[in-house]
């Protein structure tokens, strides 16, 4: 089996850290297909759980059949029940359905110490341990389960967990969360009293929440992919001490907050480095704003000698940058960033110039200012590489969506420059300034770090000349 389909049945936690939300993490980081029948919304963060609002019984009986008329379920993982009424329904379902390979984590109380169950409803529960092939209790739970108290060295956990299997008919797993010191075992505990234990170091961190839920989840995941138990445990475990480690760096919540289910997956996930370019120009974007160029072309007070001169540079401009354009093409590494660019030319030779030829009457017969030139020697000098010319040309794209998004929402039909308001906001040009982000995105994950930094440069010198360019007087 490739990707086993594994369901939770369990209560959602907006803060994403357990419950449900960690249950999904948990089955795709650990190669799953997670489904989920929420039993109970809980309000709450990693400091604490305000509130807790449940569906009617009948209702988790409706999403539970409706699920497996449908799919076919690998494996069953089974948190927070809430109240007996959910418990009986669960119950019911699984004597009707008998899904193979279901975990049950006996939720009672929160990480943050607030009741997850019903006090009246842990009678319910007990009666259905015996309906699960793994239990998952800490030790709070274990002792409640067992009637016994809290165990607080190990060897005794690992009797409570003997007799609670040997009890129930079950496997339990022992979970050492809870025991100070610097390791945290866990153990398999069989009806037979058969042991399996497995160790791992304690992470010295405050991200512990939904550690319990994520474990369960990631165990059932497992054992529906390998057929073993030990297997199972001794995978989520290893997994489990990683998303551990990296929890505190997610810097989510002032309390515990969550693990990183995808902490091994991080590294492969690319920087996205236009991004951070775009944000590093925050002061020139800003900048542009404040210009009485553009705050008079939102408001269409500009005077159209301003407009004109603006314009005349600016075909000379675009006649050269469609130059740039070109180079990219030519340069593309692949068929559809060739035909991008060269497309991205044409469009800017013909279309552009529409604009021009209807406001100054065809080709202006100016010469380009100094600032157009610095731009314009910039551009020529991009490179030599594809990714430091697109990083070059890309202010050019976007800094003008951005303006011209904000500026459309001034014009109407009596706006004297509504032709150059609507070329920039067209969503064509949205489009193209999307695919043209997007190329550059790609270019800079395949980058080395000093073509990485060429192109960061390029990007941001081109903001800079975009910036004098508006600010130009005749
Ligand atoms: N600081 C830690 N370092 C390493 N492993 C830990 C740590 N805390 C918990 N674990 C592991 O996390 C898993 C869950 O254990 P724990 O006993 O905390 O369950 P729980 O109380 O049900 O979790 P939850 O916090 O979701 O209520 C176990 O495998 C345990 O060994
Ligand atoms: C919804 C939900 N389920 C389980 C737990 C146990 O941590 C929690 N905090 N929230």
């Amino acid at each position: 089996m490739s990707v086993p389909r594994v369901l939770s049945i369990a209560g959602s936690d907006p803060s994403g850290g357990a419950g449900i939300q960690a249950d999904l993490k948990a089955i795709a980081a650990n190669g799953g297909y997670g489904m989920a029948v929420i039993t109970a919304l809980t309000a709450q963060n990693t400091t604490g759980v305000t509130g807790v609002h449940l569906p009617p019984a009948e209702f988790v009986r409706q999403q539970l059949d409706v699920v497996a008329d449908d799919i076919q379920i690998d494996a069953v993982k089974i948190g927070m029940l809430a109240a007996t009424a959910t418990i009986e329904k669960v119950a019911h379902w699984l004597d009707d359905r008998r899904p193979a390979n279901v975990v049950l984590d006996p939720v009672m109380v929160s990480t943050t110490g607030s009741r997850l169950l019903d006090a009246g409803a842990e009678h319910a529960l007990r009666d259905l341990l015996h309906r699960a092939d793994l239990i998952t209790p800490n030790l709070p739970e274990l002792a409640v389960l067992c009637g016994e108290p809290l165990a607080t060295i190990w060897t005794d956990a690992l009797k409570q967990g003997e007799r609670l299997a040997a009890a129930h008919g079950v496997l339990v797993l022992v979970k050492g969360g809870h025991l100070s010191g610097d390791r945290s075992p866990d153990a398999l505990v069989a009806p037979d009293g058969s042991v399996i234990e497995f160790d791992a170091e304690r992470v010295e961190t405050t991200a512990t929440h939904g550690t319990g839920c994520s474990l369960s989840s990631a165990v059932a995941t497992r054992y529906a992919a390998t057929g073993d138990w030990a297997t199972a445990v001794a995978e989520s475990k290893a997994w489990l001490t990683r998303a551990l480690r990296g929890g505190e760096a997610l810097r989510v919540g002032r309390g515990q907050g969550p693990i990183d289910h995808f902490a091994g997956l991080r590294r492969d996930i690319p920087v996205d480095h236009t991004q951070a370019w775009w944000n590093a120009i925050a002061p020139v974007r800003e900048g542009i704003d404040e210009l009485p160029f553009v705050r008079g072309l939102a408001d269409g007070s500009l005077d159209e000698r301003v407009f004109r001169h603006y314009l005349e540079q600016d075909a000379l401009y675009l006649r050269e940058y469609a130059r740039v354009l070109a180079k990219a093409s030519a340069l593309a590494p692949t068929r559809a960033e060739q035909v991008f660019w060269a497309s991205a030319a044409q469009d800017c030779i013909t279309g552009e110039a529409q604009l021009h030829d209807a406001w100054l009457g065809g080709e202006p017969d100016v010469e380009p200012s100094a600032v157009n030139r610095a731009y314009l020697a910039h551009l020529a000098a991009a490179g030599p590489d594809y990714g430091t010319i697109v990083a070059a040309a890309l202010p050019c794209f976007w800094l003008y969506l951005d303006v011209g998004e904000r500026l459309a929402e001034h014009s109407h039909n009596e706006h004297p420059y509504r032709d150059w308001l609507a070329t920039y906001s067209d969503p064509g040009f949205a489009q193209a300034t999307a695919d043209a982000i997007s190329w550059a995105r790609i270019a800079a994950a395949n980058a080395n770090d000093e073509q990485l930094l060429r192109m960061a440069t390029a990007f941001r010198v081109s903001a800079e000349h975009e910036l004098a360019f508006f600010a130009q007087t005749p």
